[in-house]
């Protein structure tokens, strides 16, 4: 073989892209403190989940993620791959007790997961989202335009956000131009996965029409969300010596505010994903 050859890059399999979408919902979970989110030690916002709803959640979508990348694999339709995360979102109810932990991550990563299965191997993350726009961006846009009977998706058209539905159509852009670069960034400062993932965290926040803090405070309660996340940012991030203090300041304040940005775990949990797999 020519020595000076370009590296052929490793290939994926269907295993390996699902073990990796429910650790990286673990790490999403286990980070903390986290703003009005559920932790391993906290409810954050919320009455109806704690971690065991999220772990039990977790446990019963390890299936699905592998069988989602295997649809990828094999060049599914759109209508294939949303079957299969109708049938996900039923076991997720019923894990949960009828709790919506994971919709949101059932979309987001089961799409990245049917992506990466497509794709078969390690590719940067711009040749993994070109592909997931390549293969379903079309009938992704034509989902976004069918009005949502959710809680996110009626506060997303109300105050004219861009829903999760709009942005997967767009290719998940604060994904791969904010999230996935902020944690990557600081990773290779040095930061600790923990203060790379806090801050990842907040950078979504920041620029994400995060749905669910709409169903929950309104415009107000979103524009309050991205104007603290911005403000943390601004100050110096998790690496910052007072970086902690004003992480557990802004938990206490998004729970008086109950407030919880849903979509910005989910997006810290993909940019976790693509970390692993790219
Ligand atoms: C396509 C669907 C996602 C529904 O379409 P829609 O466009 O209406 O989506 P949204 O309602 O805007 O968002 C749905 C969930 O996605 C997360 N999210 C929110 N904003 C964004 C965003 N800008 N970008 C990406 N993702 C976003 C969020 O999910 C997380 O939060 C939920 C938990 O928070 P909580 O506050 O508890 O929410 P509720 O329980 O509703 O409120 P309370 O009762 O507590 O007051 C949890 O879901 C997290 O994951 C949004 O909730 C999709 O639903 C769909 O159509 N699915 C079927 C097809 C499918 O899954 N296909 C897979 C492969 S194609
Ligand atoms: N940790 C968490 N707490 C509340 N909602 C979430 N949605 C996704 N992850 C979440």
């Amino acid at each position: 073989m020519n020595p000076r050859a370009a590296p052929v890059p490793e290939t994926l399999s269907a295993q390996e892209i699902g073990r990796a979408a429910v650790l990286s919902l673990y790490d999403e979970l286990a980070l903390s403190p986290k703003p009005g989110l559920v932790t391993l030690t906290c409810r954050g916002s919320h009455d109806d989940m704690d971690a065991k709803t999220f772990l039990r959640s977790i446990l019963a979508l390890r299936g699905y993620f592998v069988r989602i990348a295997e649809l990828g694999a094999v060049g599914a339709p759109f209508e294939a791959l949303e079957r299969c995360g109708i049938d996900a979102e039923a076991r997720m109810l019923r894990a949960t007790g009828g709790v919506n932990t994971h919709r949101g991550a059932i979309f987001m990563l089961g799409l990245l997961c049917a992506s990466a299965g497509a794709v078969g191997r390690r590719v940067a993350p711009e040749a993994l989202r070109a592909t997931l726009r390549m293969r379903w961006g079309e009938a992704l846009s034509k989902r976004a335009e069918r009005p949502s009977s959710l809680p996110g998706g009626i506060a997303a058209r109300r105050y004219q956000l861009r829903s999760a539905s709009a942005e997967a159509a767009l290719g998940f852009p604060t994904l791969f131009e904010t999230a996935a670069p902020v944690l990557r960034h600081g990773l290779v400062l040095g930061l600790s996965r923990t203060q790379a993932q806090l801050d990842t965290l907040f950078a979504t926040m920041a620029v994400l029409d995060d749905s669910n803090l709409a169903h929950r405070g309104g415009l107000p309660g979103l524009r309050h969300a991205q104007q603290a996340a911005r403000a943390f940012i601004a100050a110096g991030g998790a690496g910052h010596p007072d970086g902690p203090a004003a992480a557990e300041a802004m938990a206490q304040d998004f729970i008086r505010r109950r407030l919880s940005p849903g979509g910005s775990a989910d997006t810290l949990a993909a940019a976790c994903w693509l970390q692993r797999l790219c």
